[in-house]
């Protein structure tokens, strides 16, 4: 196959922003997939190959290392990243030949390094990957086999047992499907199904959750004539559930205390049917303008975008709402389908969320009134941000309990009033949250 070169220097890009500047792959390569002006298909490939390195990153690391007579952390960024870009293909993408992935990371070797001998260092190790290939020794841990770091493995094996284990770590490597929720104020569903597959995108129906689609070949979404009419927003089903599970009715008066960008908040809205408030605030100011910007786009005036700390009492909202959400910054480990390079962050400033989400859940609860509901939600799995704060906050707030709902899918009735979801067993993202409803 016939490949550009373009995709290829996006994804490096790509990679060594991540690894020397902590950027984020999914906005860095948005960014620059625009400034380069990749096609859908070149986008596409830029984006699978920096995943694919990232999900795979310490399993790469270890058969290059075995054939690198230079340690791979004394190397350059740039030539680490063009070897495992190249290994990568090698070894995981079938429709790229060995010879033109090896052509183009010694291409790039000498278009990125200062050093002239790295061009013939990068040929040298991807040359003998090749030999070699069939006969790969094989890692004998978890965390080298699925590029999870130890601690994250030890996080997730407290959690699980072990035969689960596995396949979480697995899943966490896994494509996920873009998923979308349907704006029912604008538009039925299978109005929007034809509309989106004469756009040429593959549209299936989500098997459980209504109004839910999962599309394939989407290229850039927010160019689809379908989002900018406003007729979905993307939203995974985990996130939804939650909203639903707080069952946010037409004329109530909702705050969403961490709303950006958006997705809480659109559900909530859509599911009023557009009758009520929605007040979505953030902290930061920049994320109102997202927040605006998404409400117009999908017609919901209710929703109110304002700039707010959670942690901070703002008095004119004591007892005021019928439902609160507190949807609060997390590590984010159950999203790392998506933005794989999360497992590679720094875990040490992960121990202060707790603190941070407590204090949260604890000054927006003064915010719901009597007989109304608090919902408390992460995208990560690690039971200090979940179960933990929810447990903490009932022992001091002896006002609130929590209440059990029901959910569709395999879910049914969640008696105890708190639900995780799973990538490995619910193909979602990993998702927590408890509804508590305070007493009258
Ligand atoms: C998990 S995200 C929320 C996702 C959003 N609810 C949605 O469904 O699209 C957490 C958000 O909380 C915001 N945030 C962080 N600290 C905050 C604070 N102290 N008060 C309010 N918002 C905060 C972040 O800017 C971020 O947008």
């Amino acid at each position: 196959m016939a490949v550009r070169n373009t995709a290829r220097d996006v994804a490096l890009r790509a990679l060594v922003a991540c690894e020397r500047q902590g950027a984020w792959s999914d906005g860095f390569l948005k960014k620059e997939i625009g400034g380069a002006g990749l096609d859908g298909r070149d986008a596409a490939l830029a984006t699978r190959l920096c995943f694919g390195v990232q999900q795979n990153r310490m399993l790469l690391d270890f058969w290059l290392g075995n054939l690198s007579k230079i340690p791979l952390d004394k190397m350059e960024p740039a030539v680490r990243s063009i070897l495992r870009l190249g290994a990568y293909q090698i070894l995981f993408l079938d429709r790229v030949p060995d010879h033109a992935a090896v052509n183009q990371a010694v291409e790039q070797g000498r278009k990125n390094s200062r050093n002239l001998r790295s061009a013939g260092l990068v040929n040298g190790i991807l040359r003998s990957l090749i030999r070699q290939k069939s006969e790969l020794p094989q890692p004998t841990d978890l965390s080298t086999q699925y590029s999870h770091p130890q601690w994250l493995v030890d996080a997730f094996s407290r959690r699980l047992p072990a035969e689960e284990l596995e396949a979480l770590l697995r899943a966490d490597n896994s494509e996920p499907p873009t998923c979308i929720q349907i704006n029912t104020c604008k538009a039925e569903t299978p109005a929007a199904i034809e509309a989106l597959q004469q756009e040429g995108m593959t549209v299936s129906p989500h098997p459980w959750l209504p109004d839910c689609l999962l599309l394939q070949g989407t290229g850039n979404l927010e160019q689809s004539a379908v989002f900018q009419r406003g007729w979905f927003y993307v939203q995974d089903v985990a996130a939804r559930l939650a909203v639903l599970a707080a069952d946010p009715r037409s004329g109530m008066e909702v705050l969403d205390a961490c709303a950006a960008p958006g997705g809480k908040s659109f559900a909530a809205a859509i599911a009023m049917g557009n009758q009520g408030r929605v007040i979505s605030c953030d902290i930061h100011p920049h994320k109102q303008i997202l927040l605006q910007r998404g409400a117009d786009r999908l017609g919901l005036p209710i929703i109110r975008p304002e700039v707010l700390d959670g942690k901070v009492c703002k008095e004119d909202f004591l007892n005021s709402f019928d439902l609160v959400i507190a949807d609060v910054p997390c590590s984010g480990l159950g999203i790392i389908r998506k933005k794989p390079d999360i497992r590679y962050k720094d875990p040490g400033p992960l121990s202060g969320l707790p603190r941070v989400q407590g204090a949260i859940l604890e000054n927006v609860s003064r915010y719901v009134r009597p007989g109304g509901v608090l919902l408390y939600a992460t995208c990560t799995l690690l039971e200090r941000e979940n179960e933990a704060i929810v447990a903490t906050f009932l022992e001091k707030q002896k006002g609130f309990t929590l209440e059990q709902f029901q959910v569709p899918g395999p879910f049914g009735l969640c008696a105890d009033g708190m639900l995780t979801c799973w990538p490995h067993r619910h193909g979602t993202d990993g998702f927590f949250f408890a509804k508590l409803r305070r007493r009258v």
